[in-house]
């Protein structure tokens, strides 16, 4: 089985994945760092030299071989992952796997965020925790219609880690 983790940007996806896979004994693996490692670059260089789109198409490439032939593994995706060309339909598409979006709420994300603007491309730039929200907001808005379609959808507001997967077990075995 392969269990596929999407959601908004600090949504938890990465540190879940991680706890989810010593927990179930599985194999962790997130694609923003394995884009880094395949790359030799981090996402932050790869926006700023050679753009989105070429990371875009460089995400899909490496989406598609990591869901290749793959078992026992968590697989926690970049935030916009699931929200360009088909990759939600190989997603869904894919043997053996189930995929679960991490739901968290506007202002739960502007807190994690805000202390965490430097690695994230896309927010690095913005000043206030308004324009932040309202940013966060929009992106939503275009994205959420993506995230709902995965297999399970876990709301996470004022959860901790472990609270999360306990939940998430239960709805799964
Ligand atoms: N359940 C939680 N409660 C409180 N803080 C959390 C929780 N889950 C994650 N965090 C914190 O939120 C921040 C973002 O988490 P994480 O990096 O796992 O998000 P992500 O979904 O992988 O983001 P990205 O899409 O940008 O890779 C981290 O500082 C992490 O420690
Ligand atoms: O939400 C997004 O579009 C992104 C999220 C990160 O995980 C990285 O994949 C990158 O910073 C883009
Ligand atoms: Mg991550």
């Amino acid at each position: 089985m392969i269990f596929i983790l999407v959601g908004y940007m600090a949504s938890g996806k990465s540190t879940l994945g991680r706890v989810l896979a010593e927990k179930l004994i599985y194999n962790f693996l997130d694609l923003d760092d394995y884009i880094e490692s395949q790359e030799q670059m981090s996402i932050s260089e790869i926006f700023k030299t050679k753009g989105e789109i070429y990371f875009r198409k460089a995400e899909t490439k490496y989406l598609k071989e990591l869901l290749e032939g793959k078992t026992n593994l968590i697989l926690s995706l970049g935030g916009g992952t699931p929200c360009y060309g088909n990759n939600m339909q190989l997603i869904l598409d894919a043997t053996n796997a189930k995929s679960l979006y991490l739901k968290a709420s506007i202002p739960t994300l502007v807190n994690r965020l805000k202390n965490e603007k430097g690695k994230r491309p896309l927010v690095a730039h913005i000043k206030t925790d308004e324009e932040l929200s309202e940013f966060i907001g929009k992106h939503l808005f275009e994205r959420s219609p993506f995230y709902s379609q995965a297999n399970i959808v876990l709301p996470t507001d004022n959860k901790t880690t472990s609270e999360i997967i306990d939940e998430l077990l239960s709805k799964l075995f």
